[in-house]
């Protein structure tokens, strides 16, 4: 595996390099030892699975509050989307920056979202599945989430945006008095 700071703080991307034989491939998706840089000592808490079918959906984009401010490993495992982490914390030398990077099934390369930095994607490929890896519990009442199209963010999405939540079309837009989230 091969960890690659970005530039935000604290998000990386790490790449993998699958042994392959005449049988196919195998591939380490998480070591503990070899991504300490990015992961440290977090606990992986909850895994989950999404499906997206359409070219150009949206989800996010979405965090959690303290006190489960939760870090997510974000991996496809079939498809392609563009991935994207929104820096929301307060005091960071990056507030308010984002970060995108292809998330490709056929790199299995993964994006680190630390906490206290919001995430989304766009699917590029049809019928795109990722895979979550958590370091805290879903907790509903702690959810937050920052609008896909905030100007005070101008995320340069890929393509046109064809499907997205309600929920998600619904988010209020940042105002001048955010400061950010304690992370
Ligand atoms: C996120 C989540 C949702 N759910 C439920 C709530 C709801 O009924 C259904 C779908 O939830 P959502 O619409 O929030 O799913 P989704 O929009 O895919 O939420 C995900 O978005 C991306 C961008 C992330 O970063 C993830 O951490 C997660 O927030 O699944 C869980 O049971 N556990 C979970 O961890």
């Amino acid at each position: 595996m091969n960890l690659l700071e970005t530039p935000l703080p604290g998000v990386f991307e790490a790449e993998v390099v699958p042994m392959r034989d005449q049988r196919g491939q195998f591939a380490r998706l998480f070591c503990q030892h070899e991504l300490a840089a990015a992961h440290r000592d977090r606990p992986i808490v909850q895994i989950n699975h999404s499906l997206t079918r359409t070219v150009g959906a949206i989800r996010g984009l979405h965090f959690q509050h303290p006190p489960q401010a939760e870090g997510k490993w974000v991996r496809c495992l079939r498809g392609k989307v563009w991935d994207v982490a929104v820096d929301l914390r307060r005091g960071s030398p990056t507030f308010l920056r984002w970060h995108a990077t292809e998330l490709d099934a056929e790199r299995m390369n993964a994006l680190f979202i630390p906490e206290g930095c919001a995430h989304g994607f766009q699917v590029i490929k049809p019928d795109s599945e990722l895979l979550y890896l958590h370091t805290a519990p879903y907790t509903p009442a702690l959810e937050g989430a920052v609008r896909w199209d905030d100007p005070g963010l101008a995320i340069d999405w890929p393509l046109p945006v064809t499907d997205i939540s309600t929920r998600d079309r619904g988010h209020p837009l940042l105002d001048d008095a955010f400061e950010g989230i304690a992370a």
